[in-house]
């Protein structure tokens, strides 16, 4: 698990270990995390044109100071103050080294470097930077620290904003980096270590999962258990007008790693016949025992539907509310009032500001999360290209997996499946939300490799997707 931090939380950290070491340091091993991924992006250094677009606080004196190992290597390095006042001792360091100042952007440059703005940044770009962002020459880009122009703790976009394709960040990652519209902004995310490690404490503002934190809560099965021991999901979705939402969402259920599915609903016979290892009821309360229950896909609003989910709450097992379901809670958010069992709930922004009296997301989408999941004592999956999950307990993941082509009719129901499965199959309830996050998130971009995604596609790749993360069944 990876930890993002605030600026304030970093610039406490940075002020600790500052203490202890002679002064420029800390740039100077940030420059040279910095010099050696530039280097990599330039196919050779020697002779290669270098821009640097230069801001007036210390992330310039980073991408000077870089600017200046480069040029010593070879390359033309040009600098574009977009400030009065820029870093001197690393404008000097970069003219001794034979870089120079120009007023416009040249013609053409093998990289674009963005020593604009870091984590000392207002959210935005003045005017000068979105003139010069327009007239850039055409080559890769690697921000210092931060895209400019993004909204550092919160990973919203004001405005225009730089787009990297490589971003070098120091110390720890920070919440534009992995949260919000900006994220999609960084392009790939590497962390130099600057020694801030041991001086991070407190809570990160929000934690980014990778492969090895979802493979470690999969539960495989094991030579003791039976289809029970393994878990049992129930699922209410479906209605015999959207008889498919209950297909998708019973596969990516089957894709997890429960032992058994009972499906209750109205498209009994169309799960049946599809999925002859799935278990039909017409009604919830005729299942029997579950584990948990995924409730909502394609179930409709209606006083039946209601009902349904009255008595799927009533049942003392996780319960993961996806869309219909969202919406009756919305009109009755005492629905949840005596429970005691875990809830996990999955909006997307309309669902989400149904459940907060109309108010969206906004654009700290980390805070909003965590702000629901208090507010109804739930796990909060808000579904966006960086999905967040929210416990109540003010854990917060940001999921790094995903593809845009996810947004396609039925992929949430293909979640909610898996979620459900998940814990049925005992997994910690938010960590459940965060594994089916990150393994939906690749199965999508596994299946957009094959062209135009449909959820039907993206409940197909989930197998490869977990055998390849977590070993074979
Ligand atoms: N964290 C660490 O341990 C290390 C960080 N390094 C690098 O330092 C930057 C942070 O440097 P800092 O000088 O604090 O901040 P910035 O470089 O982001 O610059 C902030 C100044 O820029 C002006 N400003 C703010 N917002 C805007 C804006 N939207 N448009 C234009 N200008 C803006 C403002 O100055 P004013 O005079 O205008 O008020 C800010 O003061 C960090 O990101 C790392 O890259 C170290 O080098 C290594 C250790
Ligand atoms: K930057």
């Amino acid at each position: 698990m990876r930890s993002a931090f605030t600026a304030v939380q970093v610039r406490a950290a940075e002020g600790a270990l500052m203490a202890r070491l002679p002064e420029g340091t800390l740039m100077q091993r940030a420059a040279a995390g910095l010099a050696r991924r530039a280097a990599l992006m330039l196919s050779t250094v020697y002779g290669s044109t270098v821009l640097l677009l230069i801001g007036t606080g210390d992330n310039g004196g980073d991408a000077l100071y870089a600017g200046a190992i480069l040029a010593r290597r070879g390359a033309r390095v040009l600098v574009l103050p977009l400030a009065d006042r820029v870093h001197a001792a690393g404008l000097a360091a970069l003219k001794a080294a034979g870089g120079r100042v120009v007023a416009a952007p040249p013609v053409s440059a093998d990289l674009v470097v963005d020593g604009m703005l870091g984590i000392g940044a207002r959210p935005g770009l003045r005017d000068d930077a979105v003139a010069v962002l327009a007239a850039l020459p055409a080559a890769p880009v690697l921000a210092v620290d931060l895209p400019s122009g993004v909204d550092v703790d919160t990973g919203a976009l004001p405005g225009p904003s730089v787009s990297a394709d490589v971003t070098v960040t120091f110390g720890c990652l920070k919440p534009a980096l992995v949260a919000g519209p900006a994220a999609a902004r960084a392009g790939l995310v590497e962390l130099v270590d600057i020694g801030l490690g041991p001086y991070l404490d407190g809570e990160p503002y929000v934690r980014v999962p990778d492969a090895a934190d979802i493979a470690a809560v999969w539960r495989h099965p094991r030579p003791e258990d039976d289809k029970y021991t393994r878990g049992v999901l129930g699922l209410a979705a479906g209605s015999i007008r959207y008889p498919g939402a209950a297909q998708l969402a019973v596969s990516g259920a089957l894709a997890g790693p429960a032992g058994y599915v009972r499906y209750a609903g109205p498209a009994a016979a169309d799960v049946r016949g599809r999925f002859p290892e799935v278990v039909t009821y017409d009604r919830a309360a005729d299942t029997g025992r579950v584990q948990a229950w995924t409730i909502g896909p394609g179930l409709g609003t209606d006083s039946t539907a209601t009902s349904e989910l009255r008595s799927m709450l009533d049942d003392p097992v996780p319960a993961c509310l996806d869309a219909d379901a969202l919406t009756i809670l919305a009109r009755d958010p005492a629905l949840l009032a005596a429970r005691e069992a875990p809830t996990v709930l999955t909006p997307h922004d309309r669902e989400y500001a149904r459940l907060n009296d109309g108010e969206a997301p906004g654009a700290d989408r980390v805070a909003a999360a965590r702000h629901l999941a208090e507010r109804y004592d739930a796990v909060v999956l808000l579904k966006g290209h960086r999905t967040v999950v929210a416990a109540p307990d003010g854990r917060a993941y940001a999921n790094p997996t995903g593809h845009a082509a996810l947004s396609t009719a039925g992929s949430g129901d293909v979640l909610a499946g898996l979620l459900g499965s998940l814990l049925a199959a005992g997994t910690e309830p938010a960590m459940a939300a965060v594994a089916a996050a990150y393994l939906h998130g690749l199965a999508g971009a596994r299946a957009a490799e094959g062209g135009p995604v449909s959820a039907t596609r993206v409940a197909a790749a989930l197998r490869p997707v977990v055998r390849d993360l977590t070993g074979p069944a």
